[in-house]
């Protein structure tokens, strides 16, 4: 593009992303052809590459626009500029076209989210009021009436960005627009929203950007009769972050209920646990408290959590049982044996948490051992068995933790929906999906890359 000197332009800037700018001259010289000459707001004079210089609007209203397919130039500076206009304002949402933009205000708000506020946009046209989390909920809503279709709502940005409290803000939208069929006084909002601390407990944990990050997708439909009424609700979990169980990185943590459960007092006791520092899975990472939480009294909410959903005394036994065991497991550690690729218990503190960890998971210690060390190979003539060396055996200890703990947080996700009730003949639904949060790293693993991209075409 050629800019005339005295165009108003953003320049790609490293600190700000972009910065507003002025044309001097374009091109800067003939023997670079497409650097252009600027000068920034701030006066400093700079000579840049004009591929990446883009045309401002000099006459932009200075309160951003509430919907940004109202802007000159639809562009990356046009937007994040207009957006932050309106989070100088307190703005947060914004609109482009059929999509709510959210901006994490990273405050209490309850002005915006009352009684009143739901009131108001209560069957308003989509685009009649202010950009809201309740226009997306309430339009969604009079579609499902309406063309009598089921219809889903998408939640997606990067981890912290907000999505776990924006769908907990549409179920509130539609409590409050779709009532209960059964009259029933605990609401289908308040059934989910009680299994959530159970579900954070088991599924959130500290990243490097949120203290709870979710680190499972969640999609909560919820079911509504011929009326409009809600009649159900499920909630259906998939791709829990399972390598979190065995590995994490430094200043992140595992899984909540790992720490809830170190300072549990005398059930920590009964198991045989100590502080995390002591435990394989969680001193990978030396951050073990989060700041303003107390892990004890954690443990006694997510107790709480699970009385709530129905889980009796012996069944939440047996989860921590299970939990405690994961700990116990990590602990195992190997040596090469005598014989070639063959690996046998390291030491005496690892025949402890190997004797703790087949106690709690109630299978024989040797057996338990034996898996880990030997593989059985199939085949036509019969079984083989093999031994396997020490870095195969740590392998399949992890591989097993990460399987029993797997079918841990499904079991809790089936007991969950028991005690909300699904109404399997529910004439249509509305899903919430929360997809888990995707990260920026300098350097990004291979789930991150995976995480993004199915977010990116879910998006699309
Ligand atoms: N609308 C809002 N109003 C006030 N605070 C908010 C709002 N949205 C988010 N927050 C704040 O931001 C924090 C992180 O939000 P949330 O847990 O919803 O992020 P997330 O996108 O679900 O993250 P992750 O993908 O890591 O799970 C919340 O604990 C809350 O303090």
């Amino acid at each position: 593009m050629i800019f005339r000197p005295g165009t108003a332009v953003w320049v790609e800037h490293p600190d700000l992303a972009w910065a507003e700018a002025e044309v001097v001259s374009s091109p800067a010289s003939p023997s670079s052809p497409s650097s252009v000459n600027v000068v920034l707001s701030t006066g400093v004079k700079a000579v840049v590459d004009g591929r990446k210089v883009l045309p401002r609007d000099t006459e932009a209203d200075l309160g951003g626009v509430d919907d940004m397919t109202k802007l000159v130039y639809l562009h990356e500076p046009g937007v994040l500029c207009n957006l932050a206009r309106r989070y100088t304002l307190n703005e947060i949402y914004t609109y482009t076209g059929r999509i709510l933009i959210a901006i994490n205000p990273f405050a209490k708000l309850p002005h915006m989210y009352d009684m009143h506020m739901m009131e108001q946009y209560r069957g308003v046209q989509f685009g009649d009021l202010s950009p809201h989390v309740f226009a997306v909920a309430d339009s969604s809503y009079r579609a499902m009436v309406s063309e009598n279709r089921s219809q889903s709502i998408l939640v997606s940005g990067e981890s912290g960005a907000g999505k776990t409290e924006t769908t907990k803000l549409i179920m509130r939208y539609l409590t409050f627009v779709g009532g209960h069929a059964t009259g029933d006084i605990r609401s289908v909002e308040q059934q989910v929203l009680e299994s959530n601390p159970l579900l954070e407990a088991f599924g959130n944990a500290r990243t490097v950007r949120n203290d709870n990050s979710s680190r499972f997708g969640k999609f909560v439909e919820i079911q509504f009769d011929k009326s409009g009424r809600i009649s159900g609700a499920a909630v259906r979990t998939y791709l829990l972050e399972l390598s979190r169980v065995v590995q994490i990185s430094e200043a992140e943590r595992n899984y909540h209920c790992f720490y809830q459960i170190c300072a549990s007092g005398q059930d920590a006791d009964k198991y045989r646990l100590a502080h995390p520092r002591n435990f394989n899975y969680l001193n990978q990472s030396h951050v073990y408290e989060l700041e303003g939480v107390s892990e004890a009294e954690q443990y006694l909410k997510t107790r709480r959590a699970m009385d709530i959903v129905g889980i009796c005394f012996s069944d939440q036994e047996a989860i921590f049982r299970t939990v405690a065991a994961t700990l116990h497991l990590g602990n195992i550690d190997f040596s090469p044996g005598k014989e070639f690729d063959s690996s046998v218990i390291k030491d005496e503190k690892c025949k402890f948490h190997l004797q703790m960890a087949a106690d709690l998971l109630m299978v024989d210690a040797s057996l338990l051992l034996s898996t880990l060390c030997y593989r059985t190979i199939k085949t036509p003539e019969g079984n083989i068995v093999k031994a396997v060396d020490s870095s195969a055996a740590v392998i399949g200890r992890d591989t097993l933790a990460k399987t029993v703990y797997a079918r841990l947080f499904d079991w809790l996700v089936d007991n969950i929906n028991k005690s909300i009730g699904q109404d399997m003949e529910s004439r249509s639904q509305i899903g919430v999906l929360d997809i888990y949060g995707f990260e920026c790293f300098k350097y990004n693993r291979i789930r991150i890359l995976l995480q993004t991209s199915i977010a990116i075409s879910l998006m699309l």
